[in-house]
């Protein structure tokens, strides 16, 4: 079965691998031994932590493969950014241009820097190695942190949001970036993006241009990226979006891909998810693709599978090999939703 977990000390050769594998523009999830230990330390003890409110949690889990123990995907959860550090985007909006005697009337698109979402969670780290790209994995990896969510409610803020990767080429470099290299940096995209991602993030405040930037004064090909994601995140916006997740003008201030945001009361699979009471046997025949996970936050598993559900039903039957991979048994409470 495919199961994700909390990560542990263990997973490490795979997470390191993965961080090779994901490549420049992944912010989260920089080559680099001591930050890939730290992740994996602090996730562990945010599980610990006794927590009535967001803090300095972060949340890393990972999809493990239980026929062979292999470990291909990682997601993760924030639980409050910009509480230690400032948070950047980039917001887009509008200025009007107008003169009535001259009869010109121009509308504007500005870049204005922002520290708007200080305090809201974040969805971060998504990553399925290629060869696993097949079946519900994607969206078993990017959707069981809506249920951990559910379940661990006090944790986060009520606002959440996603920085989608924006575009870049197979060498690292952003069109965005190049032209605030050109005039405000003197350090290229992947070095900027990996100073981010180990936390050194003092330079942007000292040189990030401060003033809002027309973007018609940027480059033709700056301007073309702006809001638009990498084609290898293309997916993965899909998935938010199906739980409706949208853009509301804020952008990377590195790559300008768009940073996606829901409430937690409105997304989809927190919604419309449901506690119900374990009961051991063989799901019946019209059941339907569910994802599934245990009430616990330190061995928190989760999966998915064909289930049988009804609305009046208080109980869910679960094959064996399900109750086994989830760590429950019969009269234990799950919680499900659609995937
Ligand atoms: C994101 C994942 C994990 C998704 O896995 P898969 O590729 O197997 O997903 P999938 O099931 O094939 O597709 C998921 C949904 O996207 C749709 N889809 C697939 N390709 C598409 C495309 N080119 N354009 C638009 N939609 C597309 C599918 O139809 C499906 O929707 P339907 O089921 O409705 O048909 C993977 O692609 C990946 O590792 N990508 C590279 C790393 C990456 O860029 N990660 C995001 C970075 S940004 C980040 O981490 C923050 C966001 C976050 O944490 O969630």
């Amino acid at each position: 079965m495919m199961v994700i977990r909390p990560i542990r000390a263990d997973d490490y050769p795979a997470l390191y691998q993965m961080a090779v594998e994901s490549g420049h523009g992944f912010t989260s999830l920089p080559v680099n031994d001591e930050l890939l230990m730290r992740k994996i330390s602090r996730s562990e003890q945010s599980l610990q932590k006794a927590v009535s409110s967001p803090g300095d949690e972060g949340y890393l889990f990972v999809l493990e493969d239980t026929s062979n123990g292999d470990v291909c995907g990682t997601s993760a959860l924030e639980a409050a950014v910009g509480l230690d550090d400032a948070f950047y985007h980039y917001h887009l909006g509008k200025v009007v241009h107008s003169s009535r005697s001259l009869g010109v009337y121009k509308t504007v698109d500005i870049l204005t820097l922002c520290n708007d979402y200080t305090g809201v969670s974040e969805l971060c780290t998504l990553f399925l190695r290629e060869n696993r790209r097949e079946k519900n994995n994607g969206r078993l990896l990017s959707k069981a942190r809506f249920l951990f969510m559910a379940e661990f409610a006090e944790r986060f803020a009520d606002r959440v949001i996603a920085e989608m990767r924006g575009v870049s080429d197979q060498n690292g470099h952003s069109p965005f970036w190049r032209w605030l290299q050109e005039h405000f940096f003197s350090v290229d995209f992947p070095t900027a993006d990996y100073l981010t991602g180990i936390g050194q993030k003092v330079f942007i405040a000292e040189l990030m241009p401060k003033y809002p930037i027309y973007v018609s004064l940027l480059s033709k090909e700056a301007q073309q990226v702006i809001g638009k994601v990498h084609e290898k995140t293309r997916p993965a916006i899909a998935l938010l979006q199906s739980e409706g997740f949208s853009n509301r003008g804020y952008v990377d201030i590195f790559d300008a891909g768009p940073t996606v945001e829901a409430r937690v009361e409105h997304i989809r699979s927190i919604r419309y998810s449901r506690k119900l009471q374990v009961q051991i046997g063989t799901p019946g025949p019209d059941s339907q693709p569910y994802l599934i996970c245990n009430t616990t936050i330190e061995n928190f598993r989760a999966t998915w599978l064909p289930l049988t559900v009804t609305e009046q039903s208080d109980q869910v039957v679960l094959p064996q090999a399900c109750a086994d991979a989830l760590g429950v048994k019969a009269g234990d409470q799950v919680r499900l939703t659609r995937i």
